[in-house]
């Protein structure tokens, strides 16, 4: 007797674990791991996941209670997927359940409320011993529910031969929250001439049904030999209305339901391939196409300098690896962000692509998700989570802009995309390529621990020398009594490119208009009354108004400071929403172009702004982040950063880096084409090694710096962090839960290679009026603390979950504070 063990589906901490069930004897052999399968679980019906089948013998597997269905006949998730699955369990923390959410498409996700009904193109009947439920299906659909309470525990099984024979079918949506969409054809079963025969016999009798056997006959014509059928929908016909329901009887067409795309195949650009290669290029290209051909796990960081040509070696190492019978992963900081990229792989690749990317619906996503882990398509593009895409026969992962903090997911399970692309590739035997102009320290380690090799990439395919970038002390231009947002270098190399029929893009890393109001009189600044921060200015056409960029509240902006009474509110640190009006105001005849998260909510908003500021259809372009990432607009020759300093100011240990890592590819922007390119920087911090680092275009000076403090001050990579946050609306619970998790942990793991920092409120302590308390962990091996983690960590969630609040655990985590 075979028993499947499973995991149901139901997000609850306490159902994280195997349940086994019976499997019938109709189905033994048919059940396999990475199935889904329908069972009860006390009274309730949930979808599971098989973990594993196992032969066992004796009452107590006769005793289990059975799988219920199965839902599908090939496992939706392959062997390494279930691995996977396990594995980001253990790496994270996280529930098997919410591992499984992440891997898996929500479409896929079991609709709580089924009904089953008779099919209304079935003729006939259903053998005798089904008759008795199917007519019970004719008067209503029922629900799988009320098959069971009506017609007892062995109508489960009554129902899936109905099923299967055809008889009945799930209504509306199919068994999945979204199912496939099915078309009807009508598909011939005669001769040409049979046909034609019977089309002309029936023109008066029956003319309706003479159009649809016109049609084949049309179709067959038209195709010269039997067509495949004609979608009944082209004839504007259901499968239950007369006519088609005749011709079936008579045997003239058969009937046939076939799944079909609600992707539109994609439209094939154009491919552009450059003519000759660049001897960097054509280097990085036979280095790794050996590589993917030789099947074993490597890693390498492709260090490309921003205009180095990256993506046309992702698509020749690409190629190679499909010509070797493998398919491949594209990793992308964000799809929106990145049209011209996915356009190129598309355009080389056709239909062989599936983009997946959060503007699909949910049924467009199944799909894909279907079209790849069936093998149609053997290339998937897409963002953080199209790195679980069930991609065949795997053998290369490109992560580009692999630096991006976005590859990290900040909710459960808080995985890290390029450890997960680490773990398939060292799994399937396959290679690994981390892209970046600004390699993470954590990838260069990588490399100088011998884990990972390099390939360098020092020169722009145009032939031409990175922009310089000139930096602008605004301390200075303050003592030259300019008091503009603009110092004179920036404003000429925007009069310079603008004047000349050039483009130039403006970067401020903060969307508003204003960080924030201080009162000049009292030092007052204006918070968020639910959280520990203060509100950001906004301006539009109706006026302004101030929010709270942590929960979204909303308030007016006071004529008078509510402290003290003085009119003296003042706005401070700049916002995109000021550079565009100051911009406005000096160039009143420039078109100006804002992108940022406010103008950009709209499905498609992204794209639409990238191609209109391509095509020219603005002057200068002002932008937070979103625009710094790999956009290639070759009319650019000036780029602009306002101001340096918002990033260096965050409370991070990764602040340098993060800066260093922007301002390279803000002025990568520049002189990417014939146009010579020119940067200018603005700072309070000149001196300050991560800005000198982006303007000497010194990446090796900047890692060095970089290095050297993580390691003395005991940093990732020379250790790995993992921060626990106590989240209460009460502040005392808060602080008491950190705290014990604190006493927890020391317990636990003692001293040895681990540090234990205090308890303290969070970075922002209070959000949504919610407290937060942290605590933070450095290790070398998340294998050896695990344990000692992970148990302090329930001991301390389970009170806290019954107290109302929240535990976090971000192992590895993306930030602190
Ligand atoms: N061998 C080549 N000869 C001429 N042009 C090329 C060649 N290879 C690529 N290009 C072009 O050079 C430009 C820059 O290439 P690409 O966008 O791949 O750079 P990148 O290295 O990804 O830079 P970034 O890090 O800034 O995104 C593109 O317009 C591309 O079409
Ligand atoms: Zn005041
Ligand atoms: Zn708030």
């Amino acid at each position: 007797m075979q028993v499947a063990s499973v995991v149901v589906e139901i997000p609850a901490r306490a159902l994280d674990r195997r349940f086994d069930y019976r499997v019938p004897l109709e189905w033994e052999g048919r059940v396999a791991p990475g199935q889904r399968v329908y069972v009860t679980l006390g009274r309730r019906l949930c979808q599971a996941y098989v973990w594993s089948v196992a032969d066992v013998d004796g009452p107590a597997a006769r005793d289990l209670k059975p799988l219920l269905a199965v839902v599908d006949d090939t496992p939706l998730l392959t062997a390494e997927l279930m691995d996977l699955v396990a594995w980001l369990g253990e790496r994270y923390g996280a529930s098997t359940q919410a591992c499984l959410q992440a891997v898996v498409p929500a479409a896929f996700r079991l609709q709580p409320q089924r009904k089953y009904r008779v099919r209304p193109d079935f003729r006939g009947l259903p053998p005798d011993d089904l008759q008795p439920l199917w007519q019970a299906l004719r008067r209503e659909p029922l629900s799988y529910r009320q098959v069971l309470a009506r017609h007892g525990p062995d109508a489960a099984i009554a129902l899936e031969r109905l099923l299967a024979l055809g008889c009945i079918e799930e209504a509306a949506a199919g068994r999945d929250q979204v199912g496939a969409r099915q078309i009807w054809f009508a598909v011939p079963t005669g001769s040409l001439e049979t046909m034609r025969a019977a089309a002309t016999e029936r023109s008066r009798r029956a003319p309706r049904q003479a159009r649809i056997l016109e049609a084949l006959a049309a179709a067959w014509a038209e195709a010269g030999c039997p067509p495949g059928g004609v979608p009944l929908t082209a004839l504007s016909l259901r499968p239950s209305d007369e006519p088609v329901r005749a011709l079936a009887a008579q045997g003239m067409v058969r009937l046939e339901a076939r799944e079909v795309s609600r992707v539109p195949e994609a439209a094939a650009g154009r491919d552009e391939r450059p003519a000759a290669l660049t001897r960097w290029q054509a280097e990085a290209i036979r280095r790794l196409s050996a590589r993917v051909v030789d099947e074993r796990f490597s890693v390498h960081v492709l260090h490309g300098v921003t205009g180095s040509g990256k993506t046309e070696v992702y698509l020749q190492v690409m190629e190679a690896c499909l010509a070797a019978g493998g398919g491949a992963l594209v990793l992308v900081p964000e799809i929106a962000l990145t049209p011209q990229m996915v356009q190129r792989f598309v355009g080389r690749f056709g239909p062989q692509v599936a983009v997946l990317h959060s503007g699909l619906s949910q049924g467009e996503k199944r799909d894909e998700w279907m079209r790849v882990r069936r093998g149609a398509a053997r290339i998937v593009v897409g963002a953080r989570s199209a790195v679980f895409a069930p991609v065949e026969n795997l053998r290369l992962i490109i992560v580009d802009e692999e630096h991006e903090p976005s590859y990290k997911q900040e909710e459960s399970p808080r995985y890290d995309a390029r450890e997960v692309a680490r773990w398939r590739m060292e799994r399937c035997g396959g290679t690994l390529v981390l892209g970046s102009a600004t390699p993470s320290l954590q990838a260069m380690h990588e490399v100088e621990r011998g884990r990972a090799d390099v390939i360098p990439m020092p020169q722009r395919t145009n032939g031409k020398p990175l922009p310089p970038v000139t930096v602008v002390d605004m301390r200075e231009e303050l003592r030259a009594g300019n008091r503009s947002l603009f110092s004179r270098a920036l404003r000429q190399g925007l009069e310079e490119a603008v004047g000349s029929g050039r483009q130039a893009i403006l970067f401020i890393n903060r969307r508003g208009y204003a960080a924030f109001l201080l009162c000049r009189s009292c030092g007052e600044t204006l918070d968020c009354p639910h959280c520990d921060i203060s509100m950001t200015l906004h301006r539009g056409r109706d006026g302004a108004w101030l929010q709270c960029h942590y929960c979204g509240e909303t308030a007016s902006v006071p004529a008078v400071c509510p402290q003290c009474g003085e009119p003296a509110l003042r706005p401070y640190g700049v916002g995109t929403q000021q550079v565009e009006q100051a911009l406005r105001e000096q160039w009143p005849t420039w078109r100006v172009m804002r992108m940022d998260v406010d103008t950009t909510r709209r499905k498609g908003a992204h794209q639409q702004a990238i191609s209109r500021f391509a095509d020219g259809d603005a002057d200068v372009l002002v932008g937070t982040q979103m625009i710094a990432k790999g956009l290639d607009f070759p009319n650019v020759s000036f780029v602009g950063v306002v101001s340096a300093d918002t990033m260096l100011a965050v409370p991070d240990y990764r602040a340098a880096e993060r800066t260093f890592n922007l301002l390279t590819q803000v002025a990568g922007r520049a002189g990417r084409a014939e146009a010579e390119g020119k940067t200018v920087v603005q700072t309070y911090r000149p001196e300050h090694y991560a800005i000198q680092a982006a303007a000497h275009h010194d990446y090796a000076a900047f890692y060095r710096r970089e290095r050297a403090l993580r390691e003395a001050f005991s940093y990732p990579p020379f250790c790995e962090i993992t921060v626990f946050w106590a989240i209460h609306p009460e502040e005392r619970l808060a602080r008491s839960a950190a705290q014990r998790f604190e006493r927890e942990l020391r317990r636990r793991l003692g001293e040895d290679g681990v540090t234990v920092l205090p308890a303290v409120a969070a970075g922002v302590g209070r959000v949504e009026d919610k407290y937060r308390y942290q605590v933070v962990v450095k290790y070398s091996h998340w294998v050896h603390v695990r344990e000692g983690v992970m148990a302090a960590f329930r001991t301390v969630d389970e009170k806290m979950h019954s107290a109302g609040g929240t535990c976090v655990l971000d192992v590895n985590a993306g930030r602190i504070g």
